[in-house]
C-alpha cells in the first residue's frame, strides 16, 4: 500500500461498570484509534493503551506522542509499504510494542479490505466463532463477587476468570467454589505478589484452577519458574510476554505452562502469530487476552484466537460486557458463549462513524 496519511484519535469511552485490578479502577476507558489512509482506502488499528501506566511503562498519552512524532512518519517516510514490513520499519523505535501494534493493525487492514480478503484468512483462522471466557474485576467483596459472576455466567460465558490481590484471593476463590462448583475458572494476579507469597498461592492449588496468571512482576521470569515448582496450578504469564523472544525465554526457563497472547503487548499480531507459532510446537496451550478493546479490536482478536493453538477461552467478551455504545456497527455479541470471528474484508467490521466522533476527545492527521 501507499500510505498518505495516519489519523489519530484518542477516544473516551464511559465503563458500564467500574473494572478493578491489582493495579487500579477505570470507569472510562481511554484508548487511541489508528487510521491508516492509503491509495487503496483506509484501514483501522486500536492502540490498547490505559490513561495511566499502571499495566505496563506504556499509557495513553505517551503513545499519542510516540505515534505523531516517531511512528506515523517513519512510515510515511516510505513511498509504499506491505504490512509485513511495518514492524521491521518502527523497529528503530525501542519498546512502545502497544502503539506499534495499532498501527500495524491499522496498515494491515487497509491494505485487506483493498484486496477483499478477511483478516481470519490472513492469520489462518480454523474456526468460525471462538469461546467467550470473561474477566471479572475485584468486587466489594466475595458475596459480590458471586452476584457478578452468576450474572455473567447466566449470560452463557464459558469460563470465569477473577482478578485477585494480596488479601482479595483464597476468600473469593472459595466463593465462587462453593456458589458454582466445577466450572472452568482462573485467576489473574496482575503482579501483585512476590515470591515470599508462595505459601499464600498454594493455598489456591485446592481449587482446581485452569491457571494463576502473572502472580509476580513483569521481569520476574526466574521467579516465575521458581514459584512454578512450589504450585500445582499453571503458572499462565501475561505483562511478562512482550515479545516472541520473551515467550522463547519464558518456555526455557520453565516461567510459564501457558501463554496469554495479546496483539498490543507484543507489539502487534504478527508478533502474536509467532509466538503461537512457537507455543504450538512446544504443545504450550495459548489463549487470547483481552485489554477492554473497542469493536476494532474485539474482531480483531477473535480472528487470533481462532488460530489452532488457541485451545484456552480468551478474554473476548461481548462488547456490552463493558460497552454501553461501541464504536463498530455490529458490536461483538455472545451466542451460546461464543463470539464469531467476523468475516468480511480487512477486520471485517464497519466504523460507526456517528459514535467515533461521539467519543473523540483529542485527534490529529499526520499526512506525509
Ligand atoms: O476482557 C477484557 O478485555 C479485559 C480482560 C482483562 O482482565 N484485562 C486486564 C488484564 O490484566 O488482562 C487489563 C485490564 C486493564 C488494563 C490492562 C489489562
Amino acid at each position: 500500500v501507499t500510505l498518505d496519511a495516519v489519523e489519530l484519535r484518542v477516544l473516551h469511552l464511559p465503563l458500564v461498570s467500574p473494572f478493578t485490578t491489582s493495579f487500579g479502577t477505570e470507569t472510562v476507558r481511554e484508548v487511541i484509534v489508528v487510521t491508516a489512509e492509503t491509495s487503496d482506502g483506509r484501514g483501522w488499528g486500536e492502540v490498547v493503551t490505559s490513561a495511566e501506566p499502571y499495566y505496563s511503562s506504556e499509557y495513553t498519552q505517551g503513545a499519542w506522542d510516540v505515534l505523531s512524532r516517531f511512528l506515523a512518519p517513519a512510515l510515511l517516510e516510505r513511498r509504499s509499504l506491505a504490512p509485513e514490513e511495518v514492524a521491521c520499519i518502527l523497529d528503530r523505535v525501542v519498546g512502545h510494542r502497544m502503539a506499534k501494534a495499532g498501527l500495524e493493525l491499522a496498515v494491515i487492514d487497509a491494505a485487506l479490505r483493498a484486496e477483499g480478503r478477511s483478516f481470519g484468512q490472513y492469520l489462518g483462522a480454523e474456526k468460525t466463532r471462538v469461546p467467550s471466557g470473561v474477566s471479572v474485576g475485584i468486587q466489594s467483596d466475595p458475596a459480590a463477587l458471586v452476584d457478578t459472576v452468576g450474572g455473567y455466567l447466566d449470560d452463557g460465558y464459558v469460563r470465569i476468570k477473577i482478578k485477585i490481590k494480596p488479601g482479595r484471593d483464597v476468600a473469593d476463590t472459595a466463593a465462587v467454589r462453593e456458589a458454582f462448583g466445577s466450572i472452568p475458572l482462573q485467576v489473574d494476579a496482575n503482579s501483585a505478589y512476590t515470591l515470599q507469597d508462595a505459601g499464600t498461592l498454594a493455598e489456591l492449588d485446592r481449587f482446581d484452577l485452569l491457571l494463576i496468571e502473572q502472580p509476580l512482576q513483569e521481569d520476574d521470569l526466574v521467579d516465575h519458574a521458581t514459584l512454578a515448582k512450589r504450585l500445582h496450578t499453571p503458572v499462565c504469564l501475561d505483562e511478562s510476554i512482550v515479545s516472541d523472544k520473551a515467550a522463547a525465554d519464558a518456555l526455557a526457563l520453565g516461567s510459564a505452562a501457558i501463554l496469554n497472547i495479546k496483539a498490543g503487548r507484543v507489539g502487534g499480531y504478527l508478533e502474536a502469530l509467532a509466538i503461537h507459532d512457537r507455543a504450538l510446537a512446544a504443545g504450550i496451550p495459548v489463549w487470547c487476552g483481552g485489554m477492554l478493546e473497542t469493536g476494532i479490536g474485539r474482531a480483531a482478536n477473535a480472528a487470533l484466537a481462532a488460530l489452532p493453538g488457541f485451545t484456552l477461552p480468551g478474554d473476548i467478551s461481548a462488547s456490552a460486557r463493558f460497552y454501553e455504545r461501541d464504536i463498530v456497527t455490529e458490536p461483538a455479541v455472545l451466542e451460546d458463549g461464543h463470539v464469531r470471528v467476523p468475516t468480511g474484508d480487512g477486520i471485517g467490521v464497519e466504523i460507526d462513524q456517528a459514535a467515533l466522533e461521539a467519543f473523540t476527545v483529542q485527534r490529529e492527521r499526520i499526512a506525509r
